[in-house]
């Protein structure tokens, strides 16, 4: 029935009906499908219950050819036999009275204790006290999050360079579904599904206190369903503890295997050292076995050679210096170094093991310009997968330097938002179009939807009391219902603006690299 009703709508409004969105076409099919409408006797209920829509929305151009209309469809719904027969008007026996049952009070609604003028100095003082003690039992129980996570996190496996992952990774996409992130009672990822491709590198974005970092760090615990055991992640949020160990050494350490590999070594060569003095002073000790030690050695080199371990500390040294360390640096214990410091010497070891998923959370706080513009020139060229927080657009943009024009630090932007979180193709440039456009069209449907339900609404408030038009509210409430809310689009803006300190950040000031930012998008 509908479907006809729909074609003979669409017959009568002619190619106008274009211009009109679908939310609205489907109302007025609706209003006059229903099987209780009442067209009246030449149309004008139907000009009573659309006409003024009708010409609001611009299918018809005045009144006049509004009537001329109504009449039109009223004859095409007979014709198709939508039209039920009128029923008989009977007369009440007794007059009706329309405020009957309505005569007690409504209750009276609950006024709200708002922060405004009329609010005493104890109330105030005692909202005060309320909001001081919520604060402190959030904070209490993110402590216990935190330590919780902790506890959790110190009885996993440690991420170390892995070896036997060069003939290719094992773990290749990652498929989250159906997840959620919470952190002290309060949801922050409600229903999460997301798939990281291998070898993409995605920008996380989202107003501050969305729960990127929670998010970051329930990964790095596995804490999600659909993350592979072996996959190795590594969340850069510590800074490395302060010892007598250099930075250099400390970047190398991370190889487990290389550095058991060339301490057995050093055990081996100084015995064999000690064997070969025995035999000249003739005190040789005939239980061991020089020969075998030597096959161990054998071994051992081809191991070496195998996981490249020559080349470890020249590798090491390079991220180090990108990282501006010199190499007087980079030979400093790291309890001489800053928090800052030791920070950049944590993001030194992840860019070293190379883990399949690296998680980096505004990485660029630590960072002078150099080493900044050096960081994106290494994540452009990261074989494997990894996520950044960043707030900076250019870097969630493009390279900077002329090799690099035509690649992006990321490929895909991942938006944390409204307890969702959705994955967009390509950089930030193309996900703030896409964003603006979705919004755009979100907002007209919004638009649209609550100018038919503002206009039903008005007509049942108008004639709710009306015995004659019963059917027609009746009609027009069910409608309403079916029609559904769309969202009101909320305004939830991205950045926020930071002016950080110059405490222990070496070479040119952070502020600077945020002008050159800014001269480079022409926003100063
Ligand atoms: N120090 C804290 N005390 C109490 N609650 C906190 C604290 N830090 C975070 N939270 C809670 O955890 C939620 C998520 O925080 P999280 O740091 O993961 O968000 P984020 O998106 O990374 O924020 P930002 O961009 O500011 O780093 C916050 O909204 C807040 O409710």
């Amino acid at each position: 029935m509908t479907e006809v009703a729909s074609s003979v709508v669409l017959d009568v409004l002619g190619g106008r009906v274009q211009e009109v969105d679908q939310p609205i076409i489907d109302y007025i099919v609706n209003v006059l499908a229903d099987e209780d409408f009442d067209f009246g006797e030449e149309g004008e209920g139907a000009f009573d219950a659309i006409g003024e829509l009708l010409v609001n929305v611009g299918c018809v151009s005045d009144f006049d050819e509004c009537g001329l209309v109504c009449g039109k469809l009223n004859e095409k719904f007979g014709k198709h036999g939508l039209v039920k027969p009128k029923p008989t008007v009977r007369s009440l026996t007794t007059p009706l009275r329309m405020n009957d049952g309505m005569d007690e009070e409504a209750p009276k609604k609950k006024p709200e204790v708002t922060d405004g003028p009329l609010l005493s100095e104890r109330d105030r003082t005692k909202i005060e006290r309320k909001k001081r003690k919520e604060e402190r039992q959030r904070e209490s129980q993110y402590q216990m999050h935190l330590a919780e996570m902790e506890a959790v996190r110190a009885g996993m496996p440690v991420v170390c360079v892995n070896h036997d992952r060069h003939g290719g990774p094992a773990v290749k996409d990652i498929h989250m579904d159906n997840f959620n992130v919470s952190v002290g009672g309060r949801d922050l990822i409600v229903d999460g599904s997301l798939t990281l491709s291998f070898g993409r590198h995605y920008g996380l974005v989202g107003r501050n206190g969305t729960g990127k970092t929670t998010f970051l760090r329930h990964m790095a615990l596995h804490a999600i369903d659909g993350i592979p055991s072996n996959c190795q992640i590594l969340h850069v949020e510590q800074e490395v503890e302060g010892d007598d160990t250099t930075a250099l050494q400390c970047v190398l350490n991370t190889d487990i295997e290389r550095t058991q590999l060339l301490e057995e070594e050093a055990r081996l060569l100084a015995l064999q050292r000690e064997l070969d003095f025995e035999e000249t002073t003739e005190k040789s000790n005939g239980s061991i076995d020089k020969d075998a030690i030597a096959q161990r050695l054998q071994e051992m080199y081809k191991r070496l050679e195998l996981i490249d371990a020559g080349s470890a500390e020249a590798r090491a040294a390079s991220i180090l210096a990108g990282l501006s360390f010199s190499p007087e640096m980079q030979h400093r214990a790291t309890k001489a170094f800053s928090g800052g410091w030791r920070m950049r010497i944590a993001l030194a070891r992840a860019l070293f093991i190379e883990p399949d998923l690296l998680l980096l959370d505004e990485p660029m706080n630590h960072l002078d310009l150099h080493a900044v513009l050096w960081l994106e020139s290494y994540l452009v060229k990261w074989p494997k997968t990894f996520i950044v927080v960043s707030y900076a657009r250019e870097f969630l943009n493009t390279g900077n330097s002329f090799e690099l024009f035509f690649f992006s630090v990321v490929t895909d932007i991942l938006h944390l938002h409204g307890q969702k979180l959705t994955a967009y193709k390509g950089n930030y440039d193309t996900f703030e179009r896409t964003r603006e456009e979705q919004i755009k069209n979100q907002v007209k449907a919004f638009e649209s939807n609550e100018r038919s339900r503002a206009h039903m609404q008005s007509f049942i408030d108008k004639f709710r009391y009306n015995a004659k038009r019963a059917s027609l509210v009746q009609s027009r409430i069910k409608a309403l219902e079916r029609m559904g809310h769309v969202d009101e689009v909320v305004n939830d803006p991205d950045y926020k603006f930071e002016f950080p300190t110059l405490d222990d950040r070496p070479g040119p000031p952070i502020i600077s690299f945020r002008l050159y930012f800014a001269a480079n998008l022409g926003e100063c």
